[in-house]
């Protein structure tokens, strides 16, 4: 049998905080309170309710939602630093609910390791010890560990800097050093907890910038953390839209922008430049006669922006071309009608 696609999978996951916990997940009528009732009627709080997805290998998988949504407790739950109260995951096929104390300590260790919004850096130690901190943790020794954690400060761009301590660093090179951290150990899956949410906007831009390029450079898979759409909508490759612990939208940025699945994700997405997330194919309509032979060639994942450009430079329809097939056109009409948010341009094509 071929290796599942998925490095975790989550069924039916609920995480219900407070006084007799266990006996809202199988409870209709309690399930279906809002949080405010349920917290008045049981005072209990449904962090996570029952949730299901799948994250991929090698995608970024973000969590997004606003404070209080309920992120943070679900991922937590997948390596169990916060005990779930009912449902299954899975890791590459594999229970982690049944796991024991041994097992789930290597889970944490070598395959979802967690990169934290305070880098939980150690004051004392230099940074390559820091780096090489969970490989001590692993046993390595001395001279292999230094080794390897001097690769992943190059790799992380903090060359020179191997003999300071945290506090001789700016916010932005912690988070470098957790980063080398969390990737030394090789893990089969980084999880993201909010990692840049305290540093100022342009290192913030840095950072993001660094995972996109590790990300590409590495394929590891991720799970990242966020409040910020655009955060979320520049890195994710999928996203799950989180309130009230419910999972309401799990989708691509064009998916969620470009079709948002009820009011407060449309809501939510209304300021996003739409014209930078949704692609011509989403924008295209059909070929008319010579259209399909003649014209500037897209790619069918090129964003609106950069065919707005194509088209204004030549003065012509430009045509979405996949594997020499050409699947459609777009147009001013097409380009224009995704900026002004009018998805009718297809229906009249
Ligand atoms: N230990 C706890 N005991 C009781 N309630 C909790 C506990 N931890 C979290 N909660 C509640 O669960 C809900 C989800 O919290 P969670 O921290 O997962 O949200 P979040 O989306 O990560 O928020 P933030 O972005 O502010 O970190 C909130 O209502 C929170 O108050």
């Amino acid at each position: 049998m071929n290796t599942p696609p998925h490095v975790f999978s989550v069924r039916d996951l609920w995480k219900v905080f407070g006084p007799k916990a266990d006996r809202v997940p199988g409870d209709a009528e309690l399930g279906a309170l809002t949080p405010t009732e349920l917290r008045e009627r049981t005072g209990c709080t449904a962090a996570v309710r029952d949730v299901s997805f799948d994250v991929r290998k090698g995608e970024v998988f973000v969590v997004m939602g606003l404070s209080g949504s309920g992120k943070s407790t679900l991922v937590r739950c997948l390596t169990r630093l916060i005990e779930p109260t009912s449902g299954e995951i899975t890791i590459d096929g594999e229970d982690v609910l049944s796991m024991d104390a041994g097992r789930l300590r290597e889970l944490r260790r070598h395959r979802a390791a967690m990169v934290f919004q305070h880098f939980g850096l150690l004051p004392h130690r230099s940074v390559i010890d820091n780096v090489a901190y969970g490989l001590e943790i692993q046993g390595m020794g001395r001279a292999k560990r230094r080794e390897r954690a001097a690769e992943f400060i190059a790799k992380v761009g903090l060359d020179g800097m191997e003999s300071r301590r945290p506090g001789q660093l700016s916010g932005g090179q912690q988070q470098r050093v957790g980063l080398a951290r969390a990737l030394a150990v090789d893990p089969e899956v980084l999880l993201f907890d909010e990692p840049f949410s305290a540093l100022d906007p342009l290192i913030r831009r840095d950072m993001q910038e660094e995972v996109v390029r590790l990300h590409s450079e590495e394929g590891r898979t991720m799970v990242f953390i966020t409040h910020d759409l655009n955060e979320a909508l520049k890195l994710g490759d999928r996203i799950a839209l989180m309130r009230d612990g419910q999972i309401v939208q799990l989708g691509t940025p064009e998916e969620i922008v470009g079709t948002p699945a009820d009011d407060y994700v449309r809501d939510f997405v209304r300021d996003v430049p739409r014209e930078q997330v949704v692609t011509v194919q989403t924008a295209m309509r059909p070929a008319d006669g010579e259209e399909s032979i003649s014209g500037p060639a897209l790619a069918p994942g090129t964003t609106v922006s950069d065919a707005i450009e194509a088209v204004v430079r030549t003065g012509r329809t430009a045509r979405v071309v996949d594997d020499g097939r050409c699947l459609g056109v777009v147009d001013h009409a097409c380009l224009l009608g995704v900026v002004a948010g009018i998805p009718a341009v297809k229906e009249a094509a």
